[in-house]
């Protein structure tokens, strides 16, 4: 896994040289990608001059509310959009310059699947995904057989697509994608629609993957829980811009906790009201060691909390900050939530 740590907001093609500072090509580079959908007064820039670079081998995820360009900046590098403007390059190959040899490189699944032939089985399908890659099937069969294992489908593989439930067809649509052999991979809400266990095993399999295969992949994703087990890297878009990109841990890191939690079981319904007449409560829950009260303060408001419940004699069983997740930093960046 790559541990590069990208630079900060606001970066611009302008400012980064062509090749990483360690001398390789990065999977992938987007520099000033605009695209206007419409004209005169009904036109929307979906995407207004965007740039970033993926090292090879890093799992970024691609965060952003509805209708922050997520999808337009995923379809100008698969071709499937026309930018106004800027230049994509997939493993250092200018896409518009040759874009056979770099689509060669690249596959994604848009909104949770990929277009697999339901009347075909499981395996045929992968195979079928690798031939149109230039990959000779027979030549990665092995390959195939365990993707298919640790997607635990290898008991549907000889089943056609479409007589498998929901989730199944969600996994061969990973399976299809991961099949291809492409080095650099789109995921569009891999796990929409999985129930939870088969989102974690989705999770932690897709990880191993690309870390033993050294794969990059953009994932978009509403489930911040597949971003923080997945990502190395987030960006946040908004209003067709980016406005975070960093390592997950650092994008946690710029925010320090604003939510702090006192439980006891002292804490009686007078003090609870009496703290909610001075503080904002997030959330009241009863624990083994008591009552459980969060409150969305700073330090000094903590302190105060602190002083309140021994002026009432509470004994606290437990103390602490409410770390922010993704989904909080989420919302505080964007002002909106998923
Ligand atoms: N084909 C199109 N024609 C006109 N406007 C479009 C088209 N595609 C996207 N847009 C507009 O461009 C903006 C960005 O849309 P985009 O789909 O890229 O956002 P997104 O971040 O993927 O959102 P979502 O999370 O809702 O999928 C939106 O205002 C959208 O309405």
């Amino acid at each position: 896994m790559s541990s590069q740590r990208p630079p900060r907001q606001g970066s611009r093609a302008a400012e980064q040289p062509s090749t990483a500072k360690d001398g390789a090509t990065p999977a992938l580079a987007v520099e000033g990608l605009s695209k206007q959908f419409g004209s005169g007064a009904d036109a929307v820039t979906a995407v207004n001059d965007v740039s970033f670079r993926i090292e090879q081998g890093t799992v970024v995820g691609l965060l952003g509310p509805n209708g922050a360009g997520k999808t337009t900046t995923i379809k100008s590098i698969l071709g499937l959009v026309l930018p106004d403007s800027g230049r994509i390059r997939v493993q250092g190959i200018d896409m518009s310059e040759s874009p056979r040899a770099a689509y060669r490189h690249v596959d994604g699944m848009l909104e949770g699947a990929r277009n697999d032939y339901w009347r075909l089985t499981v395996r045929e399908n992968l195979r079928y995904f690798s031939t149109i890659k230039g990959v000779k099937p027979d030549a990665v069969a092995d390959r195939h057989e365990r993707l298919l294992a640790k997607l635990d489908l290898l008991e549907k593989a000889d089943v056609p697509v479409r007589d498998l439930s929901r989730g199944m067809k969600q996994k061969v649509s990973l399976a299809s994608v991961l099949a291809s052999e492409s080095d650099l991979v789109f995921l569009d809400e891999p796990t929409l629609g999985l129930d939870v266990e088969s989102s974690l095993t989705l999770r932690r399999e897709l990880r191993r993957i690309v870390d033993e295969r050294d794969l990059t992949a953009v994932v978009s994703s509403h489930d911040m829980d597949v971003i923080e087990d997945v990502c190395d890297r987030v960006i946040i878009m908004n209003e067709g811009e980016i406005i975070a990109d960093d390592s997950v841990p650092a994008v946690l890191d710029q925010f320090t906790a604003n939510a702090f939690a006192v439980t006891s079981p002292d804490i009686t319904d007078g003090l609870l009201a009496i703290i909610r007449e001075r503080f904002e409560v997030v959330e009241v829950t009863s624990t083994e060691r008591g009552r459980r009260v969060e409150v969305a303060t700073d330090s000094d408001g903590f302190y105060r909390l602190l002083a309140l419940c021994r002026n009432h004699d509470v004994t606290l069983s437990a103390v602490g900050t409410v770390e922010p997740d993704l989904e909080d930093v989420f919302v505080e960046i964007t002002g909106q939530g998923r």
